[in-house]
């Protein structure tokens, strides 16, 4: 019979590593995902076909969009920032008067994901109520 300490820790160790393994698997398993070729081809060339465009030297999107004067564009803008909190994922825009210049990109993996295009979808119907 061991003594109790080495007995624990002969339990303990592999129990800790065993949590270990399940916390890596799990945040492996739950890493945001760059769209497959696939899903390219389905879900973001229908963007790309209304005014959505690939950004130059990254995988990103960008779309500008006018409103009839600064209190439209903000009031757009502010329909998007609350559905990106929500989503915490969150536009990198620029804005002057009644422009809007956007590019959806997802930084966690790098390139476009299907956050992007959720979020992308959500703009256009928020835009298509005000334009
Ligand atoms: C910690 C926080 O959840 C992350 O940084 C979120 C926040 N908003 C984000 N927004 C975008 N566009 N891409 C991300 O990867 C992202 N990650």
């Amino acid at each position: 019979m061991l003594p109790l300490l080495t007995r624990t820790r002969a339990v303990a160790v592999p129990v800790r590593l065993a949590l270990l393994r399940t916390s890596l698997h799990t945040s492996h398993t739950t890493m945001i995902q760059k769209l497959t070729a696939d899903e390219r081809t389905t879900q973001l060339a229908p963007l790309l076909a209304s005014g959505w465009a690939m950004t130059e030297g990254r995988d990103a999107i960008h779309k500008t969009l006018s409103f009839a004067d600064f209190t439209t564009a903000f009031s757009f803008m502010s329909a998007v920032a609350l559905t990106a909190e929500k989503m915490d994922h969150h536009p990198e825009w620029f804005n002057v008067y009644n422009r809007v210049e956007i590019t959806l990109a997802t930084h966690d993996c790098q390139g476009l994901s299907k956050r992007d295009i959720k979020l992308a979808t959500f703009i256009d119907g928020a835009a298509s109520k005000l334009l």
